[in-house]
């Protein structure tokens, strides 16, 4: 399961985060397949556990995603999503017909769907009783009744845990940490055979609707053992858009920044992991923290104790860093400082290590007190009833209504494509000028400069690549044979001039084989 099954040669997926599935069924056929991107991450568990439709106690205004509980305060919070409460196929993000209509469709432009898998818990023990779910269905968090998958409280943890809360109280224990509450939601037991068999019934029929994989939630809460018996009972892929035998790709979230008792090794037999060291560290070389430097990325992979390159699922920020509290805190770049995220996201997609995954955003009212943003809570651009806005694409290609759609700047497009370019070509050609000026080539495919000093880059570099005249994907791209950026010309020796002023509007310049004039 460690392959990501995308097509064409696609390399990187891009986090949709907290999108309508109408609206992702389009940006796949109108963008994603287009531009090479090779898959999306829906959010949590698209649907559910296999559709036992109980009579609905009433239509909610707004559809919602993966059944998950209602939560009103604060209000409609991002992570109510990380609170299932059954398994119904409906969502904020849309129906059950619209979700197939998404998979079918984006299959169809060979961009993959991965869905953001919730199966450590369910909704808070505080969640109250009552059918306040995305889909009216029923439930009574006190009593640990979930009649919709059917879940009760035989099913759960408590008698495993040993802590006098029921919570996670200590990170350092690894007992703690896979058998007690993460912070109060109750804690699934995947050690009990109708618990495996629900999990792995959910995770088939989101299979045979023809999702790709999974990003499997909150993975350090749960056993690898019980995991991996639990891949194992996964179907192959639909056969209509996978070729006969392939097997889902899973990749799982476990935030592992060392210090704790479970790493991220643990995980990384089963599937890609995700590398959250990987943002953590590019955040401080980029803001010069504690006196570390771009050159020092030289020997990034090897001596930043990353786990192995084919194990990791690397990005700069994710839904849960880029509110400034998750794993990674206040190093992280985001969209919130767009000269250093793009300087950040075009270093993390020409070099040759992990499977890039882009975020995709919206914009919330953030208000840092003391350190802390108040609303780190904030959910998607909606209506007043709750329901999410559909996604605005502005006529100049970007996105409006508060939603970053930073996977549609021309710089991050373009590097996607550039990654997609160079794909399975070596590093080759470092250069650095033992402070914050690197370059680097891969193959004779392309090359990358990048200026994060306080003084001009002005250098002749050996880029590897063959003589011509280069678009320079960063600050413009070539248009029917013109380039509507800066243009670089290789000479007959391979080496190219490269000028790179500090306040050029992006510190960086990278050109390919298919950005050749
Ligand atoms: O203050 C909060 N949480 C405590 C600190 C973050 O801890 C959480 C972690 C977490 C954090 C750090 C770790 O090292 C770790 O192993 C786990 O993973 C989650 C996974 C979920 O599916 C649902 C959750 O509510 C959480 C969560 O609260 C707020 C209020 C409740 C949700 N939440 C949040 O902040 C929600 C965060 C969240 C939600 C979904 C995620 O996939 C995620 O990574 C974080
Ligand atoms: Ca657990």
């Amino acid at each position: 399961q460690h392959h990501c099954q995308m097509k064409h040669g696609r390399t990187s997926i891009v986090h949709l985060f907290e999108w309508r599935w109408a609206d992702v069924a389009k940006e796949c056929e109108q963008y994603l397949a287009p531009n090479g991107f090779g898959g999306v991450q829906g959010h949590t568990g698209a649907g559910a556990y296999p559709s036992i439709h109980l009579a609905k106690g009433r239509n909610t205004p707004w559809t919602l995603d993966s059944e998950n509980m209602v939560v009103t305060k604060p209000w409609r919070p991002w992570w109510e999503r990380y609170q299932p409460v059954s398994h119904n196929m409906c969502s904020r993000s849309g129906t059950e017909q619209e979700l197939r209509d998404m998979i079918s469709r984006c299959n169809a432009v060979g961009v993959n769907i991965y869905v953001d898998a919730v199966i450590n818990h369910m909704c808070s023990c505080e969640g109250g009783v009552g059918r306040h779910s995305t889909c009216g269905s029923y439930f009574n968090a006190s009593k640990e009744e979930f009649p919709s998958v059917p879940f009760s409280a035989k099913d759960f943890n408590d008698r495993k845990c040993k802590t006098q809360s029921g919570n996670i109280e200590n990170y350092q224990d690894k007992y703690q940490v896979r058998d007690c509450r993460l912070v109060g939601l109750l804690d699934l037991n995947h050690r009990r055979e109708h618990v495996r068999e629900k999990v792995a019934e959910y995770m088939n029929a989101l299979i045979d609707m023809g999702v790709a994989g999974f990003r499997v939630d909150a993975c350090k809460h749960m056993w690898p053992e019980d995991l991996h018996v639990i891949y194992s009972r996964l179907h192959n892929l639909n056969s209509t858009w996978f070729p006969a035998g392939s097997k889902p790709f899973i990749y799982q979230e476990v935030i592992d920044l060392g210090g704790e008792p479970i790493t991220a090794g643990e995980y990384y037999e089963m599937g890609r992991v995700t590398e959250f060291k990987y943002g953590a560290r590019l955040g401080t070389v980029i803001r010069k923290w504690n006196g570390e430097k771009l050159s020092d990325l030289k020997n990034w992979s090897d001596d930043w104790d990353l786990m192995p390159s084919d194990k990791a699922l690397v990005f700069v920020d994710n839904h849960d860093n880029q509110r400034g509290h998750g794993a990674g805190g206040r190093s992280i770049l985001t969209f919130w400082e767009p000269r250093l995220y793009r300087l950040a996201m075009g270093f993390m997609l020409a070099y040759p290590y992990g499977m890039t995954r882009v975020m995709s955003s919206y914009r919330w009212n953030r208000q840092i007190i003391g350190g802390k943003d108040q609303n780190d809570w904030m959910g998607p651009p909606s209506f007043p009833d709750g329901s999410t806005k559909p996604v605005h694409i502005t006529p100049d290609g970007g996105c409006g209504d508060g939603w970053v759609c930073e996977h549609r700047w021309p710089q991050i497009r373009n590097m996607v494509i550039f990654r997609n370019v160079v794909n399975g070509q070596p590093l080759c050609n470092w250069w650095d000028n033992g402070s914050n000026q690197i370059a680097f080539g891969r193959g004779n495919h392309g090359f990358i400069v990048i200026n994060n000093d306080d003084w001009t880059l002005d250098e002749t570099l050996d880029t590897g690549l063959a003589s011509g005249m280069y678009c320079d994907v960063i600050s413009g791209q070539k248009v029917g044979g013109r380039c509507t950026g800066k243009q670089v010309t290789v000479g007959a020796d391979g080496k190219a001039h490269f000028k790179i002023g500090c306040s050029d509007h992006d510190p960086l310049v990278a050109i390919h084989r298919n950005s050749k004039l």
